[in-house]
């Protein structure tokens, strides 16, 4: 038997898509079967899996986690939702991709194994003069596998990606979503309501073009794409998966329902933010005045200090300037920190 027909014999039997795409760090050999409920299933790499179901469709969902490798609540999410598609528990009515994007971070237990992956979408992975790593190779692979999934769409059909994360902080508001910049297209309350029913009612609305993954679907394929942060990280067995109870079921019934209906839009029920700047690590000596327990949204005075970059002391400029993923560890060149004021919804808002 071959190899390729082993490792399906095995999924059939357990589902388990997770432990396959760990034992195959960076590749896996393409392969595909059927369902009993006739759904197609496509292994296009590891990490990637398709499913096709057998009925007229009007969503193509793309569901990633793992870009991060240490934030395993999204995996485990993730990989409940592919075993109950493929032992037929939850019928699809919805094409959906699954990504764990980074399996060898996974196995690690680390954010990344050389270079951050959501450094590296919208072409950032290829850049003369800088040498291709595994990192810069699966992002653009993942880009591929992106395009072509949404190139085989029927026309007209609707596009969403959510990549799915936790904060390596706790979070005053503990889930939040970041909504890519739109380059001025309305922001979508439909999108918002999504999110609510997934528990996320803290949305962060970017003003310039970024290097992740949800920039990279929403800005090249029009897709309603997010970065959800869904909790804090923590080790595999460690997350209270209740935590997620909602997320799960709002994904389920995203992928397993014709439509879904969300309650009316309700502006009272959001906390919208717009990020006031981006802060990157400039110089060797960069560090933060506060404790690596200061929680993300915190808020400071302005005037009050929120880094020092080398010689440059980066004040707050507005009052109630709140923190985001401040992060002093990362390659210099980098986002360091990103700030948000709060928003209200208004004409920008469809
Ligand atoms: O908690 C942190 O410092 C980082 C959590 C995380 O991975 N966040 C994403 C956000 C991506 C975005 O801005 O859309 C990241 O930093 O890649
Ligand atoms: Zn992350």
């Amino acid at each position: 038997m071959s190899a390729t027909a082993e490792y399906i014999n095995q999924l059939k039997q357990d589902g388990d898509f997770l432990t396959l795409s760990r034992n195959h760090e960076w590749h896996l050999e393409a392969g595909q079967f059927t369902l009993n409920n006739q759904t197609k299933v496509t292994v296009h790499d590891t990490g990637v899996i398709e499913f096709e179901p057998d009925c007229v469709t009007s969503k193509n969902v793309v569901l990633s986690s793992a870009i991060h490798g240490n934030e395993t609540a999204p995996i485990e999410i993730c990989d409940e939702l592919i075993k109950h598609i493929i032992s037929g528990q939850l019928e699809l009515q919805q094409r959906v991709l699954f990504i764990f994007g980074n399996p060898q971070s996974i196995n690690i237990g680390k954010r990344f194994v050389e270079e951050n992956l959501n450094r590296l979408f919208n072409g950032h992975h290829t850049v003369d003069g800088i040498a291709m790593n595994d990192e810069r190779v699966r992002a653009d692979k993942l880009e591929q596998y992106v395009s072509d999934f949404y190139a085989r769409s029927e026309q007209g059909t609707y596009r969403c990606h959510y990549d799915l994360h936790t904060a390596i902080r706790g979070s005053k508001n503990e889930k939040f979503a970041v909504y890519p910049f739109l380059h001025g297209k309305p922001w979508k309350k439909s999108q918002l309501q999504f999110l609510l029913s997934c528990g996320v009612n803290t949305v962060l609305m970017m003003k310039s073009p970024a290097t992740t993954f949800s920039y990279y679907s929403s800005f090249v394929h029009g897709a309603d794409s997010f970065t959800v942060e869904l909790g804090q990280v923590k080790p595999f067995g460690e997350n209270d998966m209740s935590r997620f109870a909602k997320t799960k079921q709002t994904l389920t019934a995203l992928i397993s329902q014709k439509e879904v209906k969300y309650p009316e839009f309700n502006a009272s029920d959001f906390e919208l933010f717009s990020v006031h700047r981006t802060i990157n690590r400039t110089e060797q000596n960069f560090s933060f005045p506060f404790s690596d327990d200061a929680e993300n949204f915190t808020g400071f005075a302005k005037g009050e200090l929120l880094a020092t970059d080398g010689d440059n002391a980066i004040y707050a400029d507005v009052e109630g300037e709140a923190i985001i993923f401040p992060n002093a560890q990362v390659a210099i060149g980098q986002r360091a920190l990103l700030t948000v004021v709060p928003m209200q919804v208004d004409s920008r808002f469809s």
